[in-house]
This record gives structure tokens, C-alpha cells and sequence, in this order.
């Protein structure tokens, strides 16, 4: 064999080798030499069935909520919305400019009418008096006995008078009632989040209140006896807790109730402790660290000791291997890995999805984009990767170009912060040429 075939992976300190490497010609990634998918005492699960056991243990939390809109930004909605009004409420004008009959318009034209009077916005409508017709605004609703809105751009003024060349057609510029929106049509679904266009709707259909899901509490816990606040003098060995913030951040939801716990020391007793304050008082628990074999990573033991149980564990993700889904007490777990960017994709891909499900959102996985890859990849197959990539502006065919970020990106999170998203390299494929189609999820 030759030599430039063999690498050593650097996960386990296994030498590997590719037969028949056509591929030599193309740089060898090292990527591939970090992506040990044989070591360790079980077979890795799919990241979909990890992400699909997790979804399963969730369901929306119970206790909904009624609220006024201006506190319900960002909330989810309990129930259906039906409106109790037809949208427009009246017929009203959609331009400025004059209300008159195409009835009373008989013979050749120019025609001329008199402006008998003028309708705003917020007036009532009253009826459009014989063979005159009425200045008009936009909003203002249509007197009775009118059937069109000339625009004033298309009439000249003589006096109080006004001259038509072109005949206008029936109901032109007139916002029919009800057009938009039926009496007891659907507002909104249940499950939905009140963004702008959400509680605009509900503002317009005239309901002040509206039902909600009771937000999800969230408890947040790092482990780890090297962490410091940021602020803190570090000893040697120490290092400044990135995760906390990194995750009170993707939590900052407005139906989140985030109880956050801060640091935990690798002592079991304390993990231990701070798990069962966790699952008395949370929906569902997250820690970082300690989900890996080390002599130090304790988690998944100590679930099980508190009598919790883990439904995935080891996880064909990269970065992310050692994260893990279960119960504990009445809350569900969900432990990521230490490593911070790591713990934010497997957060991504497997924790956010089961939160917004807890959440009540009806559609919570995350919706991915088609992009092309910049440059082409050889990697050793087993886990699906999310590789921090940017984003180029589309080429000729309208799909963007994704640019992979250096790979054994696990711990790095500057690299993280400087990525537009992330590259799904699925699990199965060794090697991908330039220009290949791939999943892309924005940041
Ligand atoms: N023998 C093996 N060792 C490791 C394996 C393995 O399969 N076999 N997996 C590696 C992988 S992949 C990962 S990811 C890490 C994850 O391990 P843990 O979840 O046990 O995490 P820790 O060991 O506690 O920490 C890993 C790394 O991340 C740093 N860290 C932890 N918490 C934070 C935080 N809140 N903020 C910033 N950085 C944090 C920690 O200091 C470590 O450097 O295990 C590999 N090992
Ligand atoms: O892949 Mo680990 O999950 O290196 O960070």
C-alpha cells in the first residue's frame, strides 16, 4: 500500500486506510482523520432517529393562557383564532379621488358631475346623492347607491365639478367587505407565533385578548469544574463558561421561561443535586459536558441514578457524538456536549426541534435551503456533519455557493461566529464533488 494512503484517526488512535484511493489526487481532509465512528462500546444512532425519539417524548405543555395582545408578542398560540368580523368591516375606497354611479354615466362621453360633498376616512357613509358624485379617501366607506372610486389622477377639475374621459368599469377601487377575511374564517391556527403580521391580523379582527400555550420552563445547567464566569480571573486550567451564554441566548424565547443555574462543578453529588432541582422545576432540562466516556463526564450515569432513563445516546452526528435524550422525574433531558459548537448544533438539530414541540409550534423543525459546495470533499463516511460554512451570493442557476469552514470545528467557537450557517454533509457520503447540491440552515 502506499504510504499516502494511510492516515491515523485521531478520535481513537486507530491507523485507517482507504483502498484504491482515486482520490489522492484531491487533498485528504482532515476532517477524516477526526471522525472516528468505530470506537466505543455502542453503534451510533442516526441523527433523524435521535432527533424523532426526542420529538416523541414531547408534547405541547397544558395550562394555556389568555393575554392581552401587547403582551403576546412572540407568544404561541393555545387554540384556532376565528374572527368575528368579515375583513374589510364596510366597503370602503382604496384610492383618493371621487365616488360616483357608472349607472347614472349614460351616452358619450366626457362626462361631467358635480362634487356634491366629501367622504373621509372615519366618516359615515350616508348615500350618494342623484347624478353628483362625492370627493373621496382612501379608507372612507362607499355611500349607498355608489359602485366606483375614480382616481383624481384621472379626472380634471372644472370649478366644483369634475370632467371624466374614460368611462370607469363597476366597483373599481373599491375594497369589497369581506374580501380579505370571512365572518368565522380562521384567523390564525393553534401553534402559531405571534410575529408581526400575526397579532396584526388579530389587532384588525378587533380582539384584544388572545389564548396562549403557558411558556415552557427551561433549566440550564453547565457542567464542568473548569468553568468561570466571564469576569473572572482564571486559574491555570480554567476556562470562561461560553455555553451558558451561547444558551441563554438561543433560549432568550418569548415563551421560554429560562430558570438558568449557572456552573456545576464534576462533582457528582453537586450534578446530582442540580439535576433533581432541575426536573422539579423545569419542562425540560439541558446540560454541556460531561456526556463523553472521560472520568470526568458523569451525566448520563447520573440521570439514570435519579432514575431518569436515556432514549439516545451516541449520536452519528459531527460535531456532537455524545449527546444524549431522555427523562428525568416529569421533565424531559436533553444533554449536549461540552465542546461549544457541538453543543450549539446538536442544540440546533436535536434540542430546539423538541423545545418548540413543547412549545406548542406546530411546524418545529428548522427549514434548510439549497446551496452548492464551493470546493469539492472527501471525508470518511458514518456521521452526518453540520459544518459552519458562508454563504456566498447565488450563481447563475440562483443557488447560493456555501463555502465549508476548516474541519475538527468542534471546540472552536470563533470559527462558529464568523459562519453564515451550516453545511449538511450527509452521513453516507465519502466524497462530493464541487458544485454539489446541499442542505444549508442560516443562522
Ligand atoms: N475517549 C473519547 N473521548 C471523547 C469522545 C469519545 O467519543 N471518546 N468524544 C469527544 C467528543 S466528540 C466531544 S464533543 C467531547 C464531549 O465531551 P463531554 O460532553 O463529556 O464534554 P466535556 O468533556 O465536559 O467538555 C469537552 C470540552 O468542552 C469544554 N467545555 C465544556 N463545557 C464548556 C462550557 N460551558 N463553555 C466552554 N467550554 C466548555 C471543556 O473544557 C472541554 O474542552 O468529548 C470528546 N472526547
Ligand atoms: O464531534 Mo465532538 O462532538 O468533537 O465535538
Amino acid at each position: 500500500m502506499d504510504r499516502a494512503d494511510v492516515r491515523i484517526c485521531i478520535d481513537c488512535g486507530l491507523w485507517l486506510w482507504r483502498a484504491g484511493l482515486e482520490e489522492k489526487k484531491m487533498v485528504f481532509e482532515a476532517s477524516a482523520l477526526n471522525d472516528c465512528t468505530t470506537a466505543g462500546p455502542t453503534p451510533l444512532m442516526g441523527w433523524q432517529e435521535a432527533r424523532a425519539i426526542g420529538l416523541s417524548l414531547a408534547g405541547p405543555v397544558d395550562g394555556d393562557v389568555s393575554l392581552p395582545l401587547a403582551q403576546a408578542v412572540g407568544r404561541v398560540t393555545a387554540t384556532p383564532c376565528a374572527s368575528p368580523v368579515a375583513l374589510p368591516l364596510f366597503d370602503n375606497s382604496a384610492m383618493d379621488g371621487f365616488v360616483l354611479a357608472t349607472s347614472g354615466l349614460t351616452g358619450q362621453g366626457p362626462w361631467t358631475l358635480s362634487v356634491a360633498g366629501r367622504i373621509a376616512a372615519g366618516d359615515t357613509a350616508g348615500t350618494l346623492p342623484r347624478g353628483a358624485a362625492l370627493r373621496i379617501l382612501t379608507g372612507a366607506p362607499i355611500p349607498a347607491g355608489a359602485d366606483a372610486v375614480i382616481m383624481q389622477e384621472h379626472v380634471r377639475r372644472q370649478g366644483a365639478a369634475i370632467v371624466l374621459d374614460d368611462l370607469p368599469a363597476p366597483g373599481i377601487n373599491i375594497r369589497r367587505a369581506g374580501e380579505d377575511l370571512v365572518l368565522g374564517g380562521e384567523v390564525l391556527p393553534a401553534g402559531r407565533e405571534l410575529g408581526p403580521r400575526e397579532l396584526g391580523v388579530l389587532a384588525a379582527t378587533g380582539q384584544s385578548e388572545v389564548t396562549l400555550r403557558r411558556r415552557v420552563r427551561v433549566a440550564l445547567l453547565c457542567s464542568g469544574s473548569e468553568l468561570r464566569e466571564p469576569g473572572e480571573v482564571l486559574a491555570p486550567g480554567q476556562i470562561w463558561n461560553a455555553n451558558r451564554y451561547l444558551l441563554t441566548a438561543a433560549l432568550a424565547l418569548p415563551w421560554v421561561e429560562l430558570v438558568d443555574l449557572g456552573a456545576v462543578p464534576d462533582n457528582p453529588a453537586r450534578l446530582a443535586a442540580a439535576l433533581n432541582h432541575a426536573s422539579r422545576t423545569a419542562d425540560l432540562v439541558i446540560s454541556t459536558g460531561g456526556m463523553a466516556d472521560g472520568d470526568e463526564d458523569h451525566m448520563p450515569r447520573l440521570l439514570r441514578e435519579g432514575g431518569g432513563s436515556v432514549q439516545a445516546l451516541r449520536v452519528a452526528i459531527k460535531p456532537g457524538k455524545p449527546v444524549g435524550i431522555g427523562t428525568l422525574g416529569g421533565a424531559i433531558y436533553v444533554g449536549l456536549p461540552g465542546n461549544p459548537v457541538a453543543a450549539f448544533v446538536t442544540w440546533l438539530m436535536l434540542g430546539a426541534p423538541l423545545l418548540r414541540k413543547l412549545a406548542g409550534i406546530t411546524d418545529p423543525l428548522p427549514v434548510f435551503q439549497t446551496a452548492r459546495l464551493s470546493a469539492p470533499l472527501i471525508r470518511r463516511p458514518g456521521r452526518a456533519e453540520f459544518r459552519p460554512a458562508s454563504l456566498r451570493p447565488a450563481g447563475p442557476d440562483g443557488l447560493p455557493v456555501a463555502e465549508l469552514m476548516a474541519p475538527n470545528f468542534a471546540a472552536r467557537i470563533a470559527l462558529l461566529a464568523s459562519a453564515d450557517g451550516l453545511a449538511l454533509i450527509p452521513a453516507d457520503a465519502d466524497r462530493l464533488d464541487a458544485g454539489a447540491h446541499i442542505d444549508f440552515l442560516r443562522f
